[in-house]
């Protein structure tokens, strides 16, 4: 039997940093239970369960009030995990979900009734075998009239090359973790520039600010700080944040969520910035009908 990898910790620090009320984690995940919900017989990585009660109890532990759970990519197009992590959690989650572009419209509207408000397009080839582009725009336009955005996921270097398809997508869009800019390039470097062309390009891109473990390497995650602070200086209605818990293939570098949510008030450092970040922003994506 393969090792299920763990990437999250059971004792995450207590965060000094408090969470205005209503604040929303908009990236996590669920892993099964693996009994109840298999995992993709093409997932790339094979996690031990990191359930809802589990979430829920990080939620609490952080001062958050809401999560957005975001499918992933070890379940495959199967959101059933999802779907049930949302059921359970008395209305306090939304989701988005990963489709087989053959999808019919009875069972995206069944996705809708059950809590998604979007659907992710994974370009990441370390993460899903293939993104047929042209397929994906299918969905796109299929989905609009639901209401939902549509949440993409690249890497810096594929960024020129994703403009035509991201230009063609008629919906919003969220670009997960600024599409993996390198931060120690700083905030003027050449990643963060092109990335803020793409989001001058169009009102209605929003990136997630998020997973400073993923995209800085040194301690503290300062460089990650400096580069991702004037974003939401600058981009301050169309930012999101997220833990990433339970951190998808971070078993050798497992991050300290605590940390992580630290780090809201070094990328918004006012209560204005802070309450845009965590609530209105995302409340106005995923639960528009209480806005
Ligand atoms: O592995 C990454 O770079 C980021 C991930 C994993 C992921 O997207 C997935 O497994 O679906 C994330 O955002 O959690």
């Amino acid at each position: 039997m393969t090792d299920r990898i763990r990437s999250w910790t059971d004792t995450p620090s207590r965060p000094h940093f408090t969470p205005p009320p209503g604040a929303v984690d908009a990236h996590c995940h669920v892993f099964g239970p693996m009994a109840q919900f298999p995992f993709s017989p093409k997932a790339k990585y094979l996690p031990q369960d990191a359930g809802p009660e589990m979430l829920f109890a990080l939620r609490r532990h952080l001062g958050l009030s809401r999560n957005v759970i975001v499918q992933a990519s070890c379940h495959g197009t199967d959101n059933a995990a999802t779907l049930h992590a949302i059921a359970v959690s008395q209305g306090t989650c939304r989701g988005v979900a990963v489709v087989d572009p053959a999808i019919d419209d009875a069972e995206l509207e069944r996705l809708h009734d059950g809590g998604i408000r979007g659907v992710r397009f994974n370009f990441l080839k370390r993460l899903v075998d293939d993104a047929p582009k042209d397929r994906f725009l299918d969905v796109a336009h299929r989905i609009q009239h639901l209401g939902w955005h549509v949440v993409v996921y690249f890497e810096a270097d594929l960024l020129e090359e994703m403009r035509a398809f991201l230009d063609a997508i008629p919906t919003p869009i969220v670009i997960d973790h600024m599409g993996r800019p390198d931060v120690t390039q700083g905030p003027e470097g050449p990643d963060m520039r092109a990335f803020r062309r793409l989001l001058d390009s169009r009102p209605d891109i929003w990136t997630k600010v998020t997973c400073p473990d993923r995209l800085s390497t040194i301690p503290g995650w300062n460089d990650f700080a400096k580069a991702v602070a004037p974003l939401v200086a600058d981009y301050p209605d169309r930012v999101l944040w997220g833990t990433d818990w339970p951190h998808p293939n971070m078993e050798k570098s497992i991050p300290d969520d605590g940390l992580i949510t630290d780090m809201i008030p070094r990328i918004a450092p006012s209560t204005a910035l802070q309450h845009k970040l965590l609530v209105a922003n995302p409340m106005r994506l995923y639960w528009p009908e209480e806005n």
